[in-house]
């Protein structure tokens, strides 16, 4: 099971303390969990500095395709590198509607998963709207955001990449409205997504995790977690509270 926390552009200095204390004071009975924190970009040398030395995975938020050069505003894979980040997520719905991120999301894949070292963990965030929902397009939404997604990555060399992706399916709808999927929702799309990877990678779609993300909180996660196909969870407004996170982490130990 993976716990990630995304910030998104909130949180400050001490939030870092308390959740990574939060976090340590349980950390012996979270050990089967595999926890990422994402935190804004700027906060990430503070991250390092007040939980480096725990098994938290440090995550940003997002990175940009290219190596180095005139992007103002980006951080590349090497900078992210450097700074400890092992995980990223990509495709974010925010980053998609606000930020016009859907073309260049196999861009962003490709880039993190063909650099094998250091090793960079890609978490790809798909979803549909609830327009898309209530036209019953979902599956088909899915399907072309998972193709397009994939499309710059050698399907010759899956196993190389494949190890270090992760799926989050995130309802629009469900994000940060409080209106979460019900777990036989999440767990529909979940199993649609298995099976779509199982038919484009063979066996090697079956180990990626698949996360659910949308208004998870410490009261329904443990619902989802026991969901077959839902892997873990990626954690918005509740991953802002110590206590809700670490409720959240815990409900995913249950679950293994
Ligand atoms: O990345 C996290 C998701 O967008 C979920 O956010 P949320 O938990 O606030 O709904």
């Amino acid at each position: 099971m993976w716990v990630i926390a995304n910030w998104k552009m909130n949180g400050n200095r001490a939030l870092c303390e308390q959740l990574a204390e939060a976090l340590r004071s349980r950390q012996d009975d979270l050990q089967s969990v595999r926890i990422a924190v994402c935190p804004p970009a700027v906060l990430l040398p503070q991250w390092q500095q007040v939980a480096g030395y725990d098994d938290i995975v440090l995550g940003a938020q997002d990175v940009n395709e290219h190596g180095s050069g005139a992007h103002t505003g980006e951080h590349s894979l090497q900078l992210l590198n450097e700074t400890g980040v092992s995980l990223v997520l990509i495709g974010h719905s925010e980053r998609r509607s606000y930020y016009g991120d859907s073309p260049r999301v196999a861009a962003k894949l490709a880039t993190v998963l063909k650099q094998s070292a250091p090793a960079m963990t890609a978490v790809l965030c798909v979803g549909e709207s609830a327009a898309e929902r209530s036209a019953e397009t979902t599956f088909v939404v899915i399907e072309a955001q998972l193709t397009e997604a994939l499309s710059e990555l050698p399907l010759a060399t899956v196993e190389q990449w494949a190890s270090r992706l992760i799926i989050a399916y995130e309802p629009v709808w469900a994000i940060g409205t409080g209106v979460t999927a019900s777990p036989e929702q999440a767990q529909e799309v979940h199993q649609f997504i298995r099976s779509w990877l199982t038919a484009k990678l063979q066996a090697t779609g079956t180990k990626i995790p698949l996360l659910y993300g949308g208004s998870v909180n410490a009261e329904n996660a443990s619902a989802l977690f026991a969901e077959a196909d839902i892997d873990g969870g990626l954690i918005g407004g509740a991953s802002l509270d110590p206590q809700a996170f670490v409720d959240i982490c815990s409900a995913a130990t249950r679950s293994e």
